[in-house]
């Protein structure tokens, strides 16, 4: 998969087709609202288990009741690339299995 930085209208497109997604500064950011403190943590491993396995981590922060993430690539200095939408689609796969909105 291509790690190179992608352009500002890169970004946009991409996040046109991911709502709740958002660019924040060099990162792209959604945070997510669960049931529960319980649900919310099991959220966070099952992101961990997709991050592990792609081999990409976004800082992932567990509240009472959400979950969030920020991601960018550390590989090209910082910029936002092709692998932090791909880790951003996989979460918005898993969310709805724990209720996440
Ligand atoms: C060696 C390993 O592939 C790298 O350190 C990976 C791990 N996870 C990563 N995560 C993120 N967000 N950016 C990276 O550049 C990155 N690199």
């Amino acid at each position: 998969m291509p790690v190179a930085p992608l352009s500002q209208k890169e970004i946009e497109d991409r996040l046109a087709e991911l709502p709740g997604w958002s660019l924040d500064g060099d990162r792209i950011t959604r945070s997510y609202r669960l049931g529960s403190h319980f649900a919310a943590a099991a959220m966070v491993v099952h992101v961990a288990r997709v991050q592990e396995e792609l081999d990409h981590h976004s800082d992932l922060t567990l509240g009472y009741r959400t979950v969030s993430l920020a991601v960018h690539t550390h590989s090209v200095g910082g910029a936002v690339t092709e692998l932090d939408f791909a880790l951003a689609r996989r979460v918005e796969e898993l969310a709805p299995v724990h209720g996440a909105s």
